[in-house]
């Protein structure tokens, strides 16, 4: 039996175990990545890049079809779905390249296989070739400290099975080479807010379907309420409160099952009593760290944040704390959020958002943005909640083009603690110039705005 032996080993080369790797190198521990599919993990094959890019194909369609707007006289071909889906994927493999790329220059040893826990120091890896787990050992890699990033895999619901036909999972439904005629969606989070915006956007006649009664249920209500607006407008045949979604199913050519995450957990933790919580998420304290002292887990099988950079920071952090021995919490990080609607929609608040009871809120529209005007992208707005006694910023919220990248700033704004933000720091014409105009209007002395009628 061929054993190795590390300073580290991780399961699963998504964002939280590939940062995990190569800062655990950088700090010259000696690595090994046990993978079983793809390098990239959800993220980069079914996850933000695919569709990211499908959204943005489509931002481009909408784009050419309004350009007359500007002047141009331009006439669109009809779209082949097919070769969308194929650049999708040329763009993936060339991101795929880069990680590995990444990986071989830090001396990462990636071993390609299914990781096992034989004991607390050893993982037994099996071979999958594709995608089928054998009982051939591959080799045992043994490790002083293991890091488990595994992520997770589509949830079902009650009463259906994933048939890979009629009845997907979103990982089936970015890979789709047709449009199809119609398409039940079940879930109304980000991933069926998502897949409702593309599929609809290329001409697909969409139900989605939410138990809760909004979109979105854990975000500001005018947030979710301006999502389902903008849906409803684009022809999207949004349901909410709805329990019983599959009763329906019959009429659809595809039906779509979005309800959450699913932990990969079947690592053989029984062999070595890690403990798992809700769901079958793993359980782990502040610093990551499982039952086991040696064992951590990051990022989505640890079940805090699904989010890809939220998994980058554990997994950089842990590493931090593995190699140095240090004990940095990872609990205390701002997690701005974005949602590819047309148009984006984005949000952060500081971590005690709720203790300030006496916030006051402004709002600006982005039809009284200049850049807004420019840009043809003039649905939307900026709210903002400032702490009245010490006019300290402590939310963002936006709809609107390029939210996803504004809400980096505001984020930046509220970590920082800024006490206020200046027009100094702001170039015109742009869409910052909002978070500052939202701010104004909360504390009563906005320039941009028309004065309320007293
Ligand atoms: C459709 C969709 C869109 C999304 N969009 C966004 C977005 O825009 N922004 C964002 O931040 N997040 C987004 N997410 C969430 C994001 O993809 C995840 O939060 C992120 O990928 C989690 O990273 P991770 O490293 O924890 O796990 P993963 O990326 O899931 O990686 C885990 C890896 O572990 C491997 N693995 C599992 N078990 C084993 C084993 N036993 N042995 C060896 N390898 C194993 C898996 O094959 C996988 O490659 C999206 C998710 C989906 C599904
Ligand atoms: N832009 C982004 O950052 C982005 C995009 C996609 C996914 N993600 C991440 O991926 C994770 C998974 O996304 P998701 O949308 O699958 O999960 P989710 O948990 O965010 O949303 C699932 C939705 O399905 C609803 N639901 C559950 N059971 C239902 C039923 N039987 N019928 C109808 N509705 C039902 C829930 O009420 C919920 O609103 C999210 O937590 C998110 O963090 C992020």
């Amino acid at each position: 039996m061929n054993l190795s032996e590390y300073d580290i080993a991780v399961i699963g080369l998504g964002p939280g175990g590939f940062t995990a790797a190569v800062r655990a190198v950088q700090l010259g521990a000696k690595v090994a990545v046990i993978e079983k599919f793809f390098t990239g993990g959800t993220c980069l094959n079914c996850g933000c890049i695919p569709t990211k890019f499908l959204w943005q194909s489509l931002k481009t369609k909408q784009k050419i079809q309004k350009s007359y707007e500007y002047g141009f006289k331009v006439v669109l071909e009809p779209v082949i779905f097919a070769d969308i889906i194929a650049k999708k994927d040329r763009n993936i493999a060339n991101i795929r390249k880069g990680m590995e790329m990444i990986l071989s220059s830090h001396k990462v040893d990636v071993i390609n296989g299914t990781a096992l826990f034989k004991d607390k120091n050893t993982l037994v890896v099996l071979s999958n070739e594709r995608g089928a787990v054998s009982k051939d050992v591959i080799c045992e890699v043994f490790a002083d400290k293991i890091i488990i990033a595994s992520g997770t895999k589509p949830s079902i619901i009650k009463g259906s099975v994933f048939d890979g036909n009629k009845v997907i999972s979103s990982t089936e439904a970015l890979n789709l080479k047709k449009i199809p005629k119609n398409m039940l969606i079940i879930g109304g989070g980000a991933i069926g807010i998502e897949m409702a915006t593309i599929f609809s956007g290329f001409g697909c006649q969409i139900t989605l379907s939410e138990y809760e009664n909004c979109l979105l249920p854990n975000e500001d209500k005018e947030i979710s309420e301006e999502i389902r607006k903008n849906l409803l407008r684009q022809g999207v045949n949004v349901l909410t409160s709805c329990a019983n979604a599959l009763d329906n199913a019959d009429k659809y050519e595809k039906v779509l099952i979005v309800t959450g995450r699913t932990p990969n957990n079947d690592l053989g933790l029984e062999n070595i009593g890690i403990k798992t919580a809700k769901k079958g998420f793993i359980e782990t304290n502040e610093f990551c760290q499982t039952n086991i002292e040696n064992i951590y887990a990051v990022g989505d099988v640890a079940g805090k944040n699904l989010l890809a950079y939220t998994a980058q920071n554990e997994g950089a952090l842990t590493a931090e704390n593995v190699v140095k021995g240090n004990f940095i919490a990872a609990d205390n990080f701002i997690v701005p959020q974005a949602v590819f609607a047309m148009p984006q929609s984005a949000s952060v608040k500081v971590l005690d958002f709720s203790k300030y009871k006496d916030a006051v809120f402004g709002k600006f529209p982005f039809t009284a943005s200049g850049r807004a005007f420019i840009e043809g992208e003039r649905t939307g707005f900026v709210k903002c909640a400032v702490d009245k006694t010490t006019k300290r910023p402590l939310a963002f919220w936006i709809v609107g083009a390029h939210s996803d990248e504004l809400i980096n700033t505001a984020s930046q704004i509220l970590k920082s603690g800024m006490e206020y933000i200046s027009r100094e720091t702001m170039f015109h014409p742009s869409l910052s110039e909002s978070l500052l105009n939202a701010y104004e209007d909360a504390l009563g002395k906005c320039t941009e705005l028309v004065k309320n009628k007293d």
